[in-house]
């Protein structure tokens, strides 16, 4: 039976005027007095749509023709971005995308956050924002004989933008060389692909990393525990391809749920690690530790967050979510004492080796979640002068916000990939004696929907 609401149907036809945009970049419009998101439509359009999808409260539309377009429509670059879950916003100008981020940003402090009066300054944005990816995440499926890699269409397991026939336009040009090779590799190989639903076969999926600066590649296939005679060798053949490939792991994982990577790492061929620089700090990477996505903009994130700490030179700062110590170092140098926190055990092995690599000897890096180790640090009456807090897309659990707020941190800098849960807890930080400065939204995803952004919080007098 047809789902209604008021007077709208699943298959219905509808003309729409688009008025805004939603998180993932659908244009909205209303119809029959319901919102309807409308993907690839934009603000100022007015659209010929087919309603596919009717909830208690909204709908969803297919495009079917643009009426009027609006000004900001280009055209996209790659010809897969409409299936292609990657690239949400190709369609809209570069301009554009960045001004609606900052909307993006400033309604979330209002709606969530209950902040009115924050300033949220221009998102800075790149020169030149293609290629700009230094990691990429390929899918794995069997085509007849033939092992397919890369992209699936958005929320689905059908191929659409396979790495043989399609460059992405985000990844580094010498990365789109190496997946086409790999394409060609795990074809000459034994290899199986793993099965969701049975539960068996190998490969599961395939993660290249780049240093930006190094110019390093680090090659990871996530496979099952089963047996694989040939890794070994298509290592060294990838190698003999590409000698910039100067680690390739082989990654196991268990698990039977989505998560890409898995506990265990092996090497097969090169070092365990690629390296890098920010700025002319260097870092070593492994394969399980995060390492941001966009160096260009992480200079430029990170130069915030330098600005927002504000140091003199002998503060004590936590850079807690710290992952190989990347924000830690870059503010060492201007502090007097640096604690890093964060949860997996090979990044706070890296990031202590990178501190000894950099020597900077004023820091200490402790390994753990950050909702144990910041309140033991507030029972145990340690003070801070600044802390960074940059967590996952869920945002800060709440011990860690009430931690902050006992220790009486002066300054907090909160680097956030998420505005919805930076509204929030920067709505929580201001019920509890802080006040919530400014916000720089920083574009470290064009041509996504995805926002990056750094808070600075202060205590109240
Ligand atoms: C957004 S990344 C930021 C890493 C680092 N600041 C950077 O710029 O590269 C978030 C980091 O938090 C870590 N993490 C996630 N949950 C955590 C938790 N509960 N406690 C400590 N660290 C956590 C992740 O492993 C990851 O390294």
């Amino acid at each position: 039976m047809q789902q209604k609401i008021n007077f709208l149907q699943v298959g219905d036809i509808e003309e729409i005027t688009i008025g805004g945009m939603g998180h993932t970049g659908e244009g909205i419009g209303r119809a029959e007095g319901v919102a309807v998101f409308v993907p690839g439509a934009l603000p100022g359009e007015t659209v010929k749509v087919r309603i596919d999808q009717v909830k208690k409260n909204y709908a969803r539309g297919e495009l079917l023709e643009i009426i009027q377009k609006a000004s900001a429509r280009i055209s996209s670059r790659c010809p897969f971005t409409k299936a292609c879950g990657g690239c949400h916003l190709q369609h809209l100008d570069y301009q554009e995308q960045l001004r609606h981020k900052r909307e993006m940003v400033l309604s979330a402090l209002k709606r969530i956050g209950g902040l009115e009066n924050i300033e949220v300054l221009t998102t800075l944005g790149m020169d030149d924002p293609w290629h700009y990816r230094n990691k990429v995440h390929l899918q794995v499926k069997k085509d007849g004989n033939r092992i397919q890699l890369g992209f699936f269409a958005d929320g689905t397991h059908q191929m659409v933008a396979e790495v043989a026939k399609h460059k992405c336009l985000l990844v580094h040009e010498k990365m789109n060389q190496i997946m086409a090779t790999l394409q060609e590799l795990i074809n000459t190989d034994s290899l199986s692909v793993y099965c969701w639903k049975r539960k068996e076969g190998l490969l599961r999926h395939v993660m290249i990393r780049r240093g930006y600066r190094s110019g390093q590649v680090m090659v990871v296939f996530v496979t099952s525990p089963e047996e694989w005679p040939g890794a070994k060798k298509l290592a060294k053949d990838l190698i003999a391809r590409h000698p910039e490939v100067t680690s390739v792991i082989r990654n196991i994982n268990h698990q039977p749920g989505r998560a890409v990577l898995g506990r265990e790492n092996h090497l097969l061929a090169g070092e365990e690690s690629i390296m890098d620089w920010i700025e002319d700090l260097k870092f070593k990477i492994s394969a399980s530790s995060f390492y941001q996505v966009n160096s260009i903009q992480t200079e430029a994130l990170y130069g915030k967050v330098l600005e927002y700490a504000g140091l003199q030179g002998d503060e004590t700062v936590v850079d807690a979510y710290c992952g190989i110590g990347t924000i830690a170092l870059f503010l060492a140098r201007h502090a007097g004492e640096m604690i890093g926190l964060e949860i997996v055990e090979q990044a706070v092995e890296d990031a202590r080796q990178n501190a000894l690599l950099n020597n900077l000897t004023n820091t200490r890096f402790y390994s753990g979640p950050v909702e144990k180790l910041l309140p033991q640090m507030a029972s145990k009456g340690q003070k801070a002068d600044v802390v960074i807090l940059d967590p996952p897309r869920k945002g800060c659990a709440r011990e860690v916000l009430n931690a902050v707020t006992a220790m009486q941190v002066p300054r907090i800098v909160y680097v956030s990939c998420d505005p919805a849960t930076l509204a929030r807890d920067l709505g929580i930080l201001s019920k509890m004696g802080y006040q919530a400065a400014k916000v720089q939204p920083v574009d470290m995803f064009p041509w996504t929907s995805h926002c990056e952004a750094v808070g600075l919080v202060v205590r109240e007098q």
